[in-house]
């Protein structure tokens, strides 16, 4: 499912109105009957609701809203914001089949006193006020009808997206609706995954109008979300004649005597992720330590490894940034030839080394949380949050490696400029340590699937249903541990090897 910008999506319903033939007065009925349709099991027939309409298109979408309110006879009032001959175009068309249809507005400039009342009296308010059209703080008079919508205790439901919320996100101080569920229209939009905005979309539903898929394909959107049916297909078939060498010989170079648990973590990590044999270089002091954790890996100290024996290298978690483990990064970066996974201090000592990059065959997966980014780019993490999509973009693309934003919604990126999101996962995973696994699951996972991309996505994607498994079954997510989340890798994997397609 594809995740757009605002002028994405203006491009695409251009292309699907003008190109296609699907005229807008079209897909503005299907946008308001979808809702509808998704709206109604959330309604009672002794609801009180509020239609509120803007001025743009999204105010189009409103009518035919609360026409289909009306034929199903519920008590609906409709409230418009401009004047009855500002509304133009498919908006226009849309209020007048209304009107034949046998509906009636009411007019918030001539009756603001009732409509501030009544506001408060409604049980379901539609907010179809502004969509993607919207262009900074609202104007009056919208401005105060958001204020009074989020005054009242009614369940809001948005149309697109909460009024006055940027479509492509970015930081925005003015009030917004806060809504409850907010219906988008055909995919997603960039404000859903980006903060401060998609904390107003309560539960986002994604609602079908019709828009043919080759008009996403003309626009060439890059961006996409990966789905449990992306993991699915994607899911690697073991081989039953196979054997340990063929899933992976891989060298983990993490951990210090301060942080020998995150050698651990990511050796649990892909150790449950299926890699076929694991060599961890920690200092010797900890081999014990971290054996007891990973008794299933062999040991190798950090002045014999022979990085040319392994079929790929994963370092930093726990590495420690001491100048004696720089060269560490450095030595894995010049096996050119052998693929790599950073993270952590490894990325710290990576800014160092940056250039080399560009100069190796095999491929590199760098995992950055908002800090780490920061550090690599010179940007402030503030920077970072408020552009996540570009600056993960322009990163992967100018040093040719897939980079791996962790966040809520993590964004993945390759060297050919595509990205994908990851909408699993929960706030359990904020606590040190869950990064150190997800490095060893992405590991794992380099070694087995078909494509790297679908092994990071992949993993990325199971990270998070694991936190969700633990949430949902046994965990609240004050208490879950990064060593849980290594504990419930085989539960989440093995339902998803039940359902699998493959
Ligand atoms: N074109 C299409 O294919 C479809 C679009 N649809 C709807 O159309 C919406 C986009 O329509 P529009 O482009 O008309 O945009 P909107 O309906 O979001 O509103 C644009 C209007 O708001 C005004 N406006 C912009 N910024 C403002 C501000 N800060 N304060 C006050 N007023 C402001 C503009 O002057 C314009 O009149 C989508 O969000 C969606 O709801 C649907 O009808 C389905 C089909
Ligand atoms: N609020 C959240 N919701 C969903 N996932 C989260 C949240 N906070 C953190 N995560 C995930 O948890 C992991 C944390 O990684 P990281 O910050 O590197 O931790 P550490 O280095 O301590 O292991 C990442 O995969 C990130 O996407
Ligand atoms: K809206």
């Amino acid at each position: 499912m594809h995740i757009v910008s605002r002028e994405e999506m203006q491009a695409i319903d251009h292309y699907a109105i003008e190109t296609i033939g699907l005229q807008g007065a079209i897909l503005m009925e299907n946008a308001g009957r979808a809702i509808f349709q998704k709206l109604l099991p959330l309604l009672k027939k002794e609801d009180r609701i509020g239609v509120i309409i803007g001025k743009g298109n999204n105010g189009g979408d409103g009518f035919v809203i609360a026409r289909c309110l009306m034929e199903k006879s519920f008590q609906t009032d409709v409230w418009v914001v401009p004047a009855k001959k500002e509304l133009t175009g498919d908006a226009q068309s849309h209020m007048g089949i209304y009107f034949r249809a046998g509906g009636t507005v009411r007019f918030i400039q001539d009756e603001h006193n009732t409509f501030l009342k009544k506001v408060n009296e409604y049980t379901v308010v539609i907010d179809a006020l502004l969509g993607t059209g919207v262009h900074g703080e609202p104007r009056s008079p919208y401005l105060g009808v958001i204020q009074s919508v989020n005054q009242s205790q009614a369940m809001v439901a948005a149309v697109d997206l909460p009024s006055g919320v940027p479509a492509n996100g970015g930081q925005f101080t003015h009030e917004a609706v806060q809504a409850d569920h907010t219906y988008t229209l055909q995919c997603p939009k960039l404000a859903m995954y980006t903060k401060p905005a998609a904390a107003y979309f309560g539960t986002s539903h994604i609602v079908d109008i019709g828009i043919p898929n080759i008009a996403f394909r003309e626009q060439e959107v890059l961006r996409r979300l990966w789905t449990r049916e992306d993991v699915l297909t994607s899911l690697p078939k073991r081989e039953a004649f196979s054997h340990k060498g063929a899933h992976g010989k891989g060298l983990l170079i993490a951990g210090s005597t301060e942080m020998p648990g995150a050698a651990a973590l990511a050796a649990k990590g892909a150790l449950r992720s299926g890699i076929g044999l694991l060599t961890i270089s920690t200092p010797e002091e900890i081999w014990t330590a971290v054996s007891t954790h990973a008794v299933e890996a062999t040991y190798v100290s950090r002045d014999d490894i022979q990085f040319d024996h392994y079929d790929g290298i994963a370092l930093g978690p726990g590495l420690g940034r001491e100048k004696s483990t720089a060269h560490l990064v450095k030595k894995a970066l010049s096996h050119d030839d052998i693929p790599l996974l950073i993270d952590a201090d490894g990325l710290f000592h990576l800014k160092s080394y940056i250039k080399l990059l560009k100069k190796r065959q095999a491929p590199v997966v760098i995992t950055p949380h908002p800090g780490e980014m920061a550090r690599l780019t010179g940007l402030t993490i503030k920077e970072i949050e408020n552009n996540r999509f570009q600056t993960a973009k322009a990163f992967a693309v100018n040093h040719g490696i897939y980079v791996v934003l962790k966040g809520k919604y993590t964004v993945i990126s390759t060297p050919d400029g595509n990205q994908f999101v990851n909408d699993t996962g929960n706030a359990a995973l904020a606590k040190g340590g869950t990064g150190d696994v997800l490095t060893g699951m992405i590991f794992a996972f380099m070694f087995q699937h078909q494509s790297l991309l679908s092994a990071i996505c992949n993993a990325v994607h199971l990270h998070g249903m694991v936190a969700e498994h633990l949430t949902l079954h046994s965990h609240s997510k004050l208490d879950v541990l990064a060593s849980d989340v290594t504990q419930a890798i085989p539960v989440v994997l093995h339902n998803f090897y039940r359902d699998t397609v493959c």
